[in-house]
Formats: structure tokens, C-alpha cells, sequence
């Protein structure tokens, strides 16, 4: 370690760090890690990613409230972290650097940029995976920067379940956003709207209501109340819009009742995100991304966190992308990121 950082956060009942990936370095993500280390929100946590990306960033902030700038610990491991002193944001380099990437212009995207996103998220794994560290919380990336450094993967939800794999297979996971008032679980998350339709399969359903009943716990809801959207409107109105409700979601549903599921549905998917907020259900599955992230984020960006359900690790993350608009201004809100960190270290409490 060559410079000071923080102890692992003493609040915490786990003494492994969470670790920070950077994000894409185009856009809002490391202002954001920056803007709230600003705010003490960082204790116990590494950031993995480029240290001049950084500094970059925290001078983002200096006309804003989070602009004191921020002591940075440069670490040489993750056992080093127990030397931090409080107050610093401690990171963790790439393994292997990539030159140039703190010139990078704000707000385009670049290859480059997605390759060291998707090398800080490797490394992230391994370090989980290897049991040095507690949990993942990972700051935004452009899928498109991720696609022109020639990663197969449409998101994190996607490459984080191939590398939490086991024996050559993807672990089986879901996309859960999650504010004070909804919790939607996807059945389908990155493809096109026609073929999440063919993606709805009775199988699917039932693996997906599987995947949130076992998982609630975690938050403290052991046994939820599980309120299915339907596909079509009105959920097909008795087949008069389309027969997926009687023909694949019905029949999950049933599967699942039978499991002892508090599964319930189809219901209108116009109405089931109102009804649960007025609390007749814990969680919402929806059919596909658009129908459950559309009612989360517009209850507002600041309060949503996305949580990766079925991985053998925890993963939150902010429910925004890297903001290019906003890149480099200063002016992004870091309170989902700060959300998501709260987020995860619930779920490694357990509650
Ligand atoms: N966690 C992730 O990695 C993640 C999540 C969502 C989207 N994305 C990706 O991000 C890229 C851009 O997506 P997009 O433009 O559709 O959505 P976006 O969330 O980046 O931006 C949508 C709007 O919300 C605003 N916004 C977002 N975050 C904000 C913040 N913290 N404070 C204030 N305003 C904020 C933006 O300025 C913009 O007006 C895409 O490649 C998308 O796939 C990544
Ligand atoms: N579907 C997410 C959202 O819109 O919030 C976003 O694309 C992030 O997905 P990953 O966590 O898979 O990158």
C-alpha cells in the first residue's frame, strides 16, 4: 500500500470488503464511487479500477458538495485494507493497466473503456470467488463499450452469471430492482421485446418464481407474496388478448402453489405494480425487462438498486446506467450507488 485509506466498516458483521468496480470511465461512475467516499458512505469497501480515472473524477466534484477531495489508499492486496487509516478510499489497481484511460473523453463510447470494465469485473469474481472478499457492487457499464471490446455479454447480469458458474454451466440467476416500495423479479432481461415473448415459457416462469421465493429471504421476506404479471393486456382478458396466461403462466403458477409458493396471478400488469405497492405483494414478476424496470425507476433513479438473485456471491448495483449526458459535470447523483452498497451489506447480514 503506498498511501492512507479506511478499515473495514466496523458496523459491519462481515470482515471481508465489499468490493467497487469502476464502471465504464466514459461515463458517471467513478464521479459517483467518488461523490460518495465524499460522503463516508465507502468505509469497507475497495474500489477495483484505475487510480487516474479517479482522481479524474474526484476533481469532477470539487464545485460540488462531495467536491473535498478524497484521500486515495492505493492497495497492493486486499489484506491491505486493514491498514487504511478512516477517511480514504481505498482501490485496488488492475492487474493489468490500461494506458490512457483517464484521457478518455467523457461521455462515448469506447472500446477500451469496456474492456477495462469487464477486466475489473473478472477480477472482481475471482477475488469472491475466492473468498477474500464479501460481495460485488458494480458501477455502471455501457453495454455497447462492453460489445466493442468484443465481450459476448449483454450486461453484468449475463457475464457475472457465466463466471459464477459451475461445471461449464451459467448459474441459473435473475434481475430483481428493488426501491423501499416495489421488488420486481424478470423472467426475461436483454433481448428483444419478440423474443423475450418466446422466452416466456411455462419452465421460465416457475425457475424464476423458484429463484425469488428462495432468495427473499436474504431481505428478511422468508416466505413472499408473489403477484405474477401478466403478458398481455388486462393478462389476456380470458384469452380474448392472447393465450400465454392460460397456455404457459397459469400452469407455472399452479407448479408453483404446489410447491408451497405464496405465488399468485396472472394478474394485469397495469394494476399489479400499484397493487403491491399498496402492499398485497412483496415482489412482482414481470414478464420482461421494460414491464418491471419501467414502475421501479420512475418512482425515481436515486432509490432503485438492482440485485443479481441465484449467484453464489451477492451483487448490487445502481438501477441507472453510466449517465453519458452527465459525464464528467459533477452533477450525478450518487445516492443509488449508495443505496446499492446499503443493499449489499443487508443481504450479507442476512436481513
Ligand atoms: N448498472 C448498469 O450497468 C446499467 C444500468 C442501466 C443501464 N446501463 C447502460 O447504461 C447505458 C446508458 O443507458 P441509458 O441512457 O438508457 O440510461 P441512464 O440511466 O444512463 O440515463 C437515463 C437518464 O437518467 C439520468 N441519470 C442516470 N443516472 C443518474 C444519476 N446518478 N443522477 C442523475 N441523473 C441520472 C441520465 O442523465 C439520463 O437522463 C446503456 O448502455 C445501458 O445499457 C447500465
Ligand atoms: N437492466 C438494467 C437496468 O436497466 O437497470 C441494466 O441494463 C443493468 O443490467 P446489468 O446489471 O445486467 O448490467
Amino acid at each position: 500500500m503506498n498511501t492512507p485509506s479506511v478499515p473495514a466498516d466496523p458496523s459491519s458483521p462481515n470482515p471481508l470488503p465489499l468490493l467497487l468496480t469502476q464502471g465504464d470511465v466514459c461515463g458517471i461512475g467513478p464521479e459517483i464511487i467518488m461523490a460518495a467516499a465524499g460522503r463516508g458512505e465507502l468505509a469497507g469497501v475497495v474500489v477495483l479500477g484505475d487510480v487516474d480515472v479517479l482522481r479524474r473524477a474526484a476533481g469532477c466534484l470539487r464545485s460540488t458538495d462531495d467536491g473535498p477531495r478524497q484521500p486515495i489508499a492505493v492497495l497492493d492486496d486486499l489484506s491491505d485494507l486493514a491498514e487504511v487509516p478512516p477517511g480514504a478510499l481505498a482501490v485496488l489497481p488492475m492487474r493489468t493497466p490500461i494506458a490512457g484511460l483517464a484521457d478518455l473523453p467523457w461521455g462515448r463510447i469506447d472500446a477500451r473503456a469496456g474492456q477495462a470494465a469487464a477486466a475489473c469485473i473478472r477480477e472482481a469474481v475471482a477475488q469472491v470467488m475466492a473468498g477474500r472478499a464479501a460481495g460485488i457492487v458494480t458501477a455502471p457499464i455501457h453495454k455497447e463499450a462492453l460489445f466493442a471490446a468484443g465481450e459476448p455479454y449483454p450486461g453484468h447480469t449475463e457475464m457475472l452469471a457465466d463466471l459464477g458458474g459451475h461445471d461449464g454451466r451459467p448459474a441459473d440467476v435473475r434481475m430483481m430492482l428493488a426501491n423501499d416500495e416495489l421488488k420486481t423479479v424478470l423472467v426475461t432481461v436483454h433481448c428483444a421485446l419478440r423474443e423475450a415473448i418466446e422466452r416466456v415459457t411455462t419452465q421460465a416462469v416457475l425457475s424464476t418464481l423458484r429463484i425469488a421465493h428462495r432468495t427473499a429471504a436474504q431481505w428478511g421476506q422468508p416466505a413472499p407474496r408473489i403477484g405474477v404479471a401478466g403478458l398481455n393486456p388486462h393478462a389476456g382478458e380470458g384469452g380474448l388478448f392472447g393465450r400465454e396466461e392460460i397456455d404457459i403462466i397459469a400452469p407455472a403458477i399452479a407448479a408453483a402453489q404446489a410447491e408451497g409458493i405464496a405465488a399468485s396471478g396472472p394478474h394485469a400488469p397495469d394494476t399489479v405494480f400499484m397493487r403491491a405497492r399498496r402492499g398485497e405483494f412483496d415482489i412482482v414478476l414481470a414478464m420482461y425487462h421494460d414491464q418491471g424496470l419501467i414502475p421501479v425507476k420512475y418512482l425515481g433513479v436515486e432509490q432503485g438498486v438492482n440485485v443479481t438473485l441465484g449467484l453464489p456471491f451477492v451483487r448490487t448495483s445502481p438501477d441507472h446506467g453510466t449517465a453519458f449526458d452527465l459525464a464528467g459535470t459533477g452533477r450525478a447523483d450518487p445516492a443509488s450507488l449508495i443505496a446499492a452498497v446499503h443493499m449489499a451489506r443487508r443481504l450479507l447480514a442476512g436481513s
